[in-house]
């Protein structure tokens, strides 16, 4: 094992049975008391962490709660296994691999070469190379085939290779060159790519493709797509697919087979997790977007909570507390899910972007050593921009059964529009948090003069937990500090449980398992499906009838 993380669960440790009794304590209370009896409450549970501002005080704690949860994560060696991920050890088990996305932003503490990489150096030549790119295209230096400016940037990928680049540069739209229209594909539905031929014109469309692999179906599948349409217009120039294809990816063979030039690749390393590189060259089409200066100021904003999580006691670490917490409601208070709620039209992609984060690095039941959890471990992640999601779901949130823990994520200065319309949508986000920790009682209610009868309908019972995360404006360097908070604590939630973050085996089998059911439905006579269950049987029949083949 890299650190010393064993088969031992965290549930049969003392930490973990004091925090079940503490549990017990604070379910007998709620958030008016808490706030009533500790008038310092904001002294312990307010942090400054980097550029943001971290409100803790409005969860179901007591200041001993963290000290009970700091305890736990020593217990299971959370300060270690920090340790152990910033100096390259190979914490990624099962794929036997270091994790070093902290290096991508200068934030690793390396003392010499990981698996023969000088890291520092590489990461940096990389970054030399796409500023090179993007000054060239952003200053219309580097043209298509037939002399035009380029004034499309596609990126295909997915997961990994399209959520961070699509959520960053919705995000910092407002930090961008509008001249050029960015466009994300993903999906392997027909029109996903088809929609990009309808409104691009080949002659000004570069297409980044983006594939830590090279062998992903759906991204290798829209790049064909894309590479035959570029030929359809443009074949007669030898240099087509040169001038209107780059590649990001750690696979250099495959993508020279696919045609591109290597000196238009942009490399990468097998210790960048794909929903852990938004910062490396996987980030081309945001610094396409915002160009290379800002690019380097969202590294920036990483790099600030990569010291952060290094240098900080671990009772007053945003990253690490943030972690905790989740752990704290989806263990000892059964929680399953987590809504992540931001203030910002512009980080419409957000909770997106982190269900992937979160999910595909949580969303395991065994450790690192094979043996299964006895406890609940990644939670879901889910949300929407707020306002809107006041007038959608927020009623559950606010008098549902269910509990909920959620983070506003809230910002002082609009990026543009009516500066007023900034008061009021903090206004909202703020009395959102308000109203889910301290809701409204009969008392209150019979004092505005609602009748009884219908003070049950009205009652707001309150105690529902969130945190609030406040910075200035969404800047690269903001958005950079966000990312890294949440990369952060999704680590620290993954040490307490002793699971592997940074594996992804459970998507493995539905890809196998499409790959295999291809043929059943494409075959020109009726396919074998002898082998298949009823069900399958019958929805490829139902499906080969619908597309007129036989069956
Ligand atoms: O960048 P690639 O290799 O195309 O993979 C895309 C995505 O697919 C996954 O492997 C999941 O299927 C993600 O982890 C990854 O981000």
């Amino acid at each position: 094992m890299p650190y010393p993380v064993t088969g031992v669960s965290p549930k049969q440790l003392p930490e973990w049975a004091a925090l079940t009794q503490h549990a017990k304590e604070i379910k007998q209370t709620d958030l008016r008391r808490l706030f009533a009896e500790d008038t310092r409450r904001l002294n312990w549970s307010s942090i400054e962490v980097g550029p943001l501002h971290l409100d803790l005080s409005k969860n179901l704690i007591r200041k001993e709660t963290l000290g009970l949860l700091v305890e736990l994560a020593r217990a299971r060696f959370l300060p270690d296994a920090i340790v152990a991920m910033l100096t390259g050890e190979h914490i990624n088990v099962s794929e036997d691999r270091a994790v070093l996305h902290a290096a991508l932003r200068r934030g690793a503490t390396l003392s010499g070469p990981i698996d023969g990489v000088n890291v520092g150096q590489e990461v940096e030549d990389v970054l030399g190379r796409m500023e090179r790119l993007s000054r060239a295209i952003r200053s219309n230096e580097r043209r298509g085939c037939t002399g035009k400016p380029f004034s499309a940037i596609v990126n295909i990928g997915i997961g990994g290779s399209d959520l961070g680049p699509e959520m960053v540069t919705r995000a910092l739209y407002d930090f961008s060159d509008k001249g050029r229209r960015m466009h994300f594909v993903s999906n392997i539905d027909p029109t996903a790519i088809g929609d990009i031929f309808e409104v691009c014109d080949p002659e000004t469309t570069l297409f980044v493709v983006v594939s830590k692999t090279f062998g992903t179906l759906e991204t290798l599948t829209n790049a064909k797509a894309a590479r035959q349409w570029i030929l359809a217009s443009l074949g007669d120039h030898a240099d087509a697919v040169e001038k209107h294809f780059v590649a990001v990816s750690t696979n250099a063979k495959l993508v020279s087979d696919f045609g591109i030039d290597p000196e238009n690749m942009f490399g990468f390393w097998d210790f960048i997790g794909g929903r852990y590189s938004v910062d490396s060259a996987v980030g081309l089409a945001i610094m396409l977007a915002i160009g290379p200066e800002r690019f380097r100021s969202f590294l920036g904003g990483f790099a600030a909570i990569d010291a952060h999580l290094r240098e900080t006691p671990l009772d007053e670490n945003g990253p690490v507390l943030l972690g905790l917490l989740s752990v704290w409601y989806r263990n000892f208070f059964g929680t399953q899910s987590q809504a992540v709620l931001p203030y910002s039209e512009r980080l419409a992609r957000f909770p997106a972007y982190l269900q992937q984060l979160t999910m595909e690095s949580n969303g395991k039941s065994v450790r690192i050593d094979g043996s299964t959890v006895d406890y609940g471990t990644g939670a879901v992640y889910w949300g929407e921009p707020g306002t809107d999601g006041q007038h959608a779901f927020y009623q559950l949130l606010h008098q549902g059964t269910i509990l909920i823990p959620a983070d506003f994520v809230l910002f002082a200065e609009p990026l543009g529009g009516p500066d007023a319309q900034q008061d009021l949508l903090f206004a909202n986000g703020l009395a959102q948090t308000r109203a889910l920790a301290f809701g409204r009682n009969d008392a209150e209610l019979e004092a505005l003069g609602v009748p009884e009868y219908l003070r049950p309908a009205r009652r707001m019972p309150g105690n529902r937990p969130t945190t609030t995360i406040l910075a200035q404006r969404l800047t690269p360097e903001v958005l950079g500090s966000l990312i890294a908070l949440y990369e952060h604590s999704v680590f620290t939630q993954g040490v307490i449980w002793g699971i592997d973050s940074f594996d992804q085996w459970g998507v493995e089998l539905g890809k196998e398992l499409a790959s295999e059911l291809v043929p059943m439905l494409t075959s020109a006579g009726a396919p074998d499906l002898g082998a298949f269950d009823a069900s399958t049987v019958d929805l490829v029949s139902r499906y080969r009838h619908m597309r007129g083949r036989p069956s």
